[in-house]
């Protein structure tokens, strides 16, 4: 079932165009994360859907239903900011019981959801303190509980984590996640953090310019990227030019003859860019006939990982390797390609 359907959307403000023609669906109880650069109009797209912005061109369908004349209040969506935007004066539970009385519910059933919302964020028996007295996470899930105690059709989320310390970030996605798939809501979460993007959500959808590069699992957007764009925005990548070789599927590059997964798309002669994930290169010192030879020339500790730099002929490579450091600086190396993590684009 499809809770949002948002088709052709444009969003222009003045001359400019925020969002430029995205189309997107969200299926029921589905996270889907908006990622991508400063200005891509990721914030645009979710206060479009939130009714905060009137839209120029397309339509945006909640359920089925066209939601353009409806004010926010009626849209049945519950909002999460990076800022938390509590009221400073009033208690944790004033703040849950604020949309319930808007609402006009009665206090006995606002009392129970209330208690049963703070149950739900783990802040049960924090209701009467005020924001000022908790900690930035908690507070960010109070914000969290204001949005879910309404018991919205969808959650949006602008950048929630972004205030909170590396830790805690950490901790917050999990708990977001965990929450949102045990209360089951269609999540729409804007982030510019890829990490937190990959873990969090069921697709990920990459946006450049006001437009949608790709819009994928985590695993293909990373694995099977779209565009060279796309690669470089998510996670690192090696980048070899070159083209596509006649006969069985492999590309000729400055690194050799590169055999690929199959992909019929490209005919041979095709200028394409060949997407090596820094994990789809392992480097070892035996001599193998299909092996290239290498030049450490720099490496990093990363405590999981080691980054190293590796320089072929013209080309350096990012390869990741777990620990312990085989390779010092100066070093010759062997490296061996992986054909089934090696992916093609097209040369932009
Ligand atoms: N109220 C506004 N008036 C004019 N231009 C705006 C307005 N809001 C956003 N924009 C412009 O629209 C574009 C998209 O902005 P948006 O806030 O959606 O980007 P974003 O991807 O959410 O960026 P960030 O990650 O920095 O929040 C930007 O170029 C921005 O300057």
């Amino acid at each position: 079932m499809t809770t949002v359907s948002i088709q052709s959307l444009v969003k222009r403000y003045g001359g400019a165009t925020a969002v430029d023609g995205i189309s997107l669906d969200i299926a029921h109880g589905e996270f889907i994360s908006l990622l991508g650069p400063s200005g891509c109009g990721k914030t645009t797209t979710l206060k479009c859907l939130a009714g905060f912005e009137a839209i120029d061109q397309g339509r945006i369908l909640f359920d089925g239903r066209d939601v353009a004349p409806l004010p926010p209040e009626q849209r049945d969506i519950g909002m999460v900011f990076q800022n938390y935007a509590l009221f400073p004066h009033m208690t944790v539970a004033g703040n849950l019981a604020f949309g319930l009385e808007m609402r006009g519910r009665p206090k006995p059933e606002i009392a129970t959801r209330v208690a049963a919302v703070l149950d739900l964020v783990q802040l049960g028996g924090m209701g009467a303190r005020y924001p000022r007295e908790l900690s930035g996470g908690q507070q960010q899930r109070v914000a969290l509980a204001r949005a879910l105690v309404i018991e919205p059709k969808i959650l949006l989320l602008d950048e929630p984590l972004a205030n909170l310390d590396a830790t805690l970030r950490d901790e917050m996605r999990t708990f977001i996640r965990d929450l949102q798939r045990r209360v089951g809501i269609s999540t729409l979460y804007v982030t510019h953090d890829q990490a937190e993007a990959m873990t969090m959500s069921d697709r990920v959808v990459v946006m450049f310019g006001g437009q949608i590069a790709q819009a994928a699992a985590p695993e293909t957007v990373y694995d099977r990227p779209a565009s060279e764009a796309v690669a470089r925005f998510v996670g690192q990548a090696n980048i070899i030019a070159g083209v596509v070789s006649p006969g069985a599927f492999a590309v000729d590059s400055p690194l050799g003859r590169l055999p690929m997964p199959q992909q019929a798309q490209f005919a041979a002669g095709t200028r394409v860019s060949v997407i090596a994930r820094p994990q789809a290169i392992a480097l070892t010192t035996a001599t193998s006939a299909h092996a290239l030879r290498g030049t450490v020339i720099a490496r990093y500790f990363h405590g999981a990982f080691i980054d190293h730099r590796i320089a072929v002929g013209d080309q350096v490579l990012n390869v990741q390797v777990a620990p312990p450091a085989l390779h010092e600086v100066g070093d010759p190396v062997a490296l061996v390609l992986d054909p089934a993590r090696l992916w093609a684009v097209a040369t932009p």
